[in-house]
C-alpha cells in the first residue's frame, strides 16, 4: 500500500470515529472545522485517486443521481409488528399471560416507542450494504441510498460482523418544525407530523433531498436469533449493538415487575413533551431470550412484547389570529 492509499485509509478511519462520536454518542472528539478539513482532504485525494474510493467512505454518504424507482427487498427475517395495550388492565392482562406461560422469574425491558418509520439494515463484514423499509413486514423497499445519508447510521461497524438490524428512522421535532416553516414559505403543503415527514423524506428518489432532512435513527433489534452473537437477553443485545457503533435509545429500563413498567409509563407520559423526538408509546419486552423462545409468536407479532399506546391527543384546532386593526 503506497503512502497515498495509507493516508486515505487513515482518513476513512478517523472520519468514521469522529462521525460516530458526533452523531451516535453526541460527544464530539474534534471541532466541526477539523472534521470538515479532514473530509475535504479525503474528497480531494479520492478525486485524484478514484481507485482508492472505498464503498463505506464518508464521502459516499450522499450518492449520485436520483433513482428511477425503489427495488423490492424480501426481508431475510420478517419485520414483526406489536400488539397494543391502552391501559393498566391491558398491561396486567399481558403480564398474567406471561406468568401463566413461564412462571414468575422474568423481567421486562421498557423502551420508548419512537414514532418514525421502521427500517432494516444489512451489514456484511461490518460494511453497510443494504437498507430497506418494513413494507408489509415481509417485503419492503430498498432505500439504501437514502439511509446512507442518515449520519447516525454507521457505514462501517466497529467489528467486521455480518448482521441485520432493525430500528426506527425518525425526524427530530426541531428539524420537523424548521422543515414545515420552509415548506410553507415555498408554498408547499406542510407535513402533518414528524413520522410522515420522515417517511416522505425516505421515499424521495433523489438522495440529496433525504440528506437535507436531518433524519436520525435508534436501532432496537437484531434480525434473526441474537443467540448467534452470544447474547442471552434483549438488554444485552442493546448493549452489544452500541459496542458495534449503532445508536440505541438510552432511556430504556429493566423492570422487574409490571408495577415498575406502569411507573415507567407514567414517568414518560409526563416527560414526553420534553423529548427532542416524538414517541407514541412505550414498548414492553420480556428480557431473556429463553423466555421469548418459550412464549413465541402469533402470525404477526411476538407474544413476549406489547406496545402501550399513549391516548391520542385531542387535536387542538388552530385559533386563527384575527387581525383586529
Ligand atoms: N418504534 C419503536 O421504538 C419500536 C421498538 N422500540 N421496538 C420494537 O420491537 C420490534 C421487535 C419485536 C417486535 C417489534 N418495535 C418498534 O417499532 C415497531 C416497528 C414496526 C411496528 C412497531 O412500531
Amino acid at each position: 500500500m503506497n503512502d497515498i492509499e495509507k493516508r486515505i485509509v487513515e482518513l476513512n478511519a478517523l472520519l468514521h470515529e469522529y462521525g460516530h462520536a458526533y452523531y451516535v454518542l453526541d460527544k464530539p472528539l474534534v471541532s466541526d472545522a477539523e472534521y470538515d478539513r479532514l473530509l475535504n482532504e479525503l474528497i480531494a485525494l479520492e478525486k485524484q485517486y478514484p481507485e482508492f474510493i472505498y464503498p463505506d467512505s464518508p464521502t459516499q454518504r450522499i450518492g449520485g443521481k436520483p433513482l428511477e424507482g425503489f427495488k423490492k427487498v424480501t426481508h431475510t427475517f420478517p419485520m414483526l409488528s406489536l400488539s397494543n395495550a391502552f391501559n393498566d388492565a391491558d398491561l396486567r392482562d399481558f403480564d398474567r399471560k406471561i406468568r401463566q406461560a413461564i412462571g414468575d422469574d422474568y423481567s421486562y425491558v421498557c423502551e420508548l416507542k419512537i414514532d418514525g418509520l421502521a427500517i432494516s439494515l444489512k451489514y456484511e463484514n461490518g460494511i453497510f450494504v443494504q437498507g430497506a423499509t418494513r413494507g408489509d413486514g415481509t417485503v419492503g423497499e430498498d432505500i439504501t441510498m437514502n439511509l446512507k445519508t442518515i449520519r447516525a447510521i454507521p457505514l462501517r461497524l466497529k467489528e467486521p460482523v455480518t448482521i441485520e438490524v432493525r430500528g426506527e428512522a425518525y425526524m427530530p421535532k426541531k428539524s420537523f418544525e424548521a422543515l414545515n416553516i420552509a415548506r410553507e414559505e415555498n408554498g408547499d403543503e406542510p407535513f402533518a407530523n414528524p413520522r410522515n415527514a420522515a417517511a416522505g423524506s425516505l421515499r424521495q428518489l433523489d438522495p440529496k433531498i433525504a440528506a437535507s432532512r436531518n433524519l436520525s435513527t435508534f436501532i432496537y433489534a437484531i434480525g434473526g436469533d441474537g443467540e448467534a452473537y452470544g447474547i442471552d437477553s434483549h438488554s444485552e443485545m442493546l448493549d452489544y449493538l452500541e459496542t458495534l457503533g449503532f445508536p440505541s435509545n438510552k432511556e430504556r429500563q429493566l423492570c422487574a415487575t409490571i408495577d415498575d413498567v406502569i411507573a415507567f409509563i407514567n414517568k414518560w407520559t409526563e416527560e414526553r413533551p420534553n423529548l427532542p423526538y416524538e414517541i407514541d408509546g412505550i414498548v414492553v419486552k420480556v428480557n431473556r431470550y429463553a423466555h421469548q423462545d418459550e412464549l413465541g409468536y402469533t402470525a404477526k407479532s411476538p407474544r413476549w412484547a406489547i406496545a402501550y399506546k399513549f391516548p391520542a391527543e385531542e387535536v387542538v384546532t388552530k385559533v386563527l389570529d384575527i387581525d383586529l386593526t
